[in-house]
């Protein structure tokens, strides 16, 4: 009742566009949603009634029945119903019935014998059988009492699913051997000897975790290899993942060590990772299993020089189709630049550690429905790698629904130009202050002039309906990671050098000093290196890697990744979901 009231309210909301109430919407009118609420009011219905049983002990009723038809004459019918009720199935039903109706819920134990000293302690005896799997549990010296004690179980693990051993149980005998005395290594090496049984002996933990953990999901932001770790309680337990992965965190409990499996991976068992005070420590330790060197970034947000010439393409419709921003090869002035690492490299800007500064992102899995504006599609890659060409062949199939964002600029429009179509001509005092109010995705100046992609410019596409597609410096891609812009980024990668000897040998590469340059071994290698340098350092923000080797197989991968990006369920971060002010 109170569901239908509620859906009538939201059905309201909906027409005013809301967001997030489509789905909310959706949700609530589900049929499972439904039938659950169905099943709930049958059971509170029951409940109210309070059933009684109807006898004790039907499983002596049962036996007469049999015992009366054991009597009668034999006809197929009978001999069928008496298979039936002396079936081993009916008889633990009915078994289980007597239980429930006699409340004869307690296991029946033997009285306590008289003499038991005051100090005495419960002892248990747990065996478990180990087929070859790991234990699933680490031991530790317990640092006041000196007792082996039971560190940790891990989640899915043989010693969790038998539900016997608990963080804190004082282990006092493996498979008969007494620990007291022994070193944590000794016992695990037992354990690591025994086949089959293990019978432990051991003083149950008195205050036993209650566990109120909720799972969250994270992105990692970094790589972590467990066996070159030499902090991790136990390298066998840990779990290896890399930048990008998401993680399901199943346990927090303990301040440093947390438990965690790879969403990729559910069914396996949980192993363990650095928690995310533990990682930040020791990334200000230079622990990182890639020492942390000053990163030089391929170029900074402020000083990169932009290229940009002006295109015009036909769309499959016929009309002329003006794809304003696309960028060219900036390579010679980056080898230029490169050279001079005051002018045009520096070091990465704040967002550059930042990123790193965060070991774990929150993540959610988010649709977008169909009613939202579309995801920003970002395009990352190194130079010449293809981005424009890709972006290109993607608008032109279809420039009703895709569209790249007019950048905006401060030079003198040609006659030729109409204002928001190729640029948005401004004047330099206009743009810094879009500068200075954080408007701007990227920008840089060439010749003078300030070129840049406005987060407006981004705007008007998606509030058209349609799928914006641009593409940036890495570096941007923190700005451009906004709960507006929800982007979904996708890393054009180089193939291998050999195969792009083959594939570029007639693919130019446009400069503002050289038109038309053919591919030199020094122009792959660079993009090859660069593409290693975006992949070290923005690798975890990467949605979709795309490896532009034949550029047919690419284009369609590229379109499938962006209709994936709009129709189907993605992570992303969870302050883009959970929060309507945050960025
Ligand atoms: N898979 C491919 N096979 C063959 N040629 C390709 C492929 N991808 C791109 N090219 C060609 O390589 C050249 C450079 O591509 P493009 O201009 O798109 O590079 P880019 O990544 O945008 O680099 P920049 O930003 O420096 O312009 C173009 O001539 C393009 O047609």
């Amino acid at each position: 009742h109170v569901l239908t009231l509620v859906l009538q309210e939201l059905s309201l909301l909906c027409k005013r566009d809301v967001n997030g109430i489509g789905m909310l919407y959706d949700l609530l009118r589900s049929r499972w949603l439904q039938a659950l609420l169905k099943i709930y009011e049958c059971l509170q219905h029951y409940l109210g009634k309070r059933p009684v049983p109807v006898m004790p002990q039907a499983h002596v009723l049962n036996r007469e029945v049999v015992e009366l038809l054991r009597e009668a004459p034999q006809s197929g019918e009978i001999k069928e119903l008496r298979r039936l009720l002396c079936a081993p199935h009916l008889k633990a039903l009915l078994s289980a019935h007597d239980t429930v109706a006699q409340k004869d819920f307690e296991p029946t134990l033997p009285p306590l014998p008289d003499n038991i000293p005051e100090n005495e302690e419960a002892m248990r005896i747990v065996c478990l059988v180990k087929n070859n799997q790991p234990l699933g549990a680490t031991i530790k010296r317990h640092e006041i009492t000196g007792d082996i004690t039971v560190a940790r179980v891990i989640h899915g693990g043989l010693a969790d699913r038998s539900g016997l051993l608990y963080a804190g149980d004082k282990l006092v005998e493996v498979n008969g051997v007494p620990v007291e005395g022994l070193e944590p290594e000794q016992v695990i090496n037992i354990l690591a000897l025994s086949q089959g049984t293990i019978i432990f002996k051991l003083i149950p933990v008195s205050d036993r975790p209650v566990s109120n953990q909720t799972t969250v999901y994270v992105r990692a932001m970094a790589d972590y290899w467990p066996l070159q770790d030499p902090a991790i309680p136990c390298a066998d337990a840990g779990l290896a993942f890399k930048k990008g992965e998401i993680l399901q965190v199943v346990d927090q409990n303990d301040a440093l060590w947390w438990q965690a499996r790879k969403v990729s991976d559910l069914s396996a068992c949980a192993g363990l990772i650095p928690s995310n005070h533990l990682l930040k420590r020791k990334q200000r330790e230079f622990w990182w299993s890639q020492p942390f060197q000053p990163h030089l970034c391929l170029k900074s947000s402020m000083l990169f020089v932009l290229c940009i010439l002006e295109e015009e393409e036909f769309g499959e419709f016929g009309q002329r189709v003006f794809i304003a921003g696309f960028r060219r090869s900036m390579r010679l002035c980056r080898r230029k630049s490169q050279a001079n690492q005051q002018s045009g490299y520096a070091r990465c800007p704040s967002s550059c550690y930042s990123a790193l500064a965060a070991p774990y992102e929150e993540v959610v899995r988010y649709q977008r429905h169909p009613a939202d504006r579309n995801r920003l599609i970002i395009l990352v890659g190194p130079a010449g790698v293809g981005v424009n060409e890709l972006r290109r062949r993607l608008i032109t199939s279809n420039p009703r629904e895709f569209q790249s964002a007019i950048p905006h600029t401060t030079r003198v429009q040609k006659s030729y130009e109409m204002n928001g179509r190729e640029y948005h001509y401004v004047s330099k005092e206009t743009f810094e202050n879009m500068v200075y109010s954080h408007r701007m995705l990227e920008y840089g100046e060439y010749k003078g002039y300030l070129y840049g992609t406005s987060i407006d410019a981004v705007r008007t596409v998606l509030d058209e309906g349609k799928i914006c597609v641009i593409d940036l410096e890495p570096q941007g891609i923190q700005v451009a990671r906004t709960h507006e812009l929800k982007p979904y980024i996708i890393f054009i990668k180089p193939s291998s050098i050999s195969c792009m000897r083959q594939t570029r040998k007639n693919a130019r590469i446009l400069t503002d000093y050289y038109v038309n340059m053919k591919f030199k071994e020094e122009d792959l290698q660079e993009m090859e290196d660069s593409a290693k340098k975006m992949e070290a350092q923005f690798g975890q923000f990467f949605d979709q890697v795309i490896v532009n080797d034949n550029l047919q197989e690419a284009s369609a991968q590229l379109l499938s990744a962006v209709r994936r990006a709009q129709d189907e369920p993605q992570w992303v971060p969870a302050i883009w979901i959970c929060s309507d002010t945050q960025p």
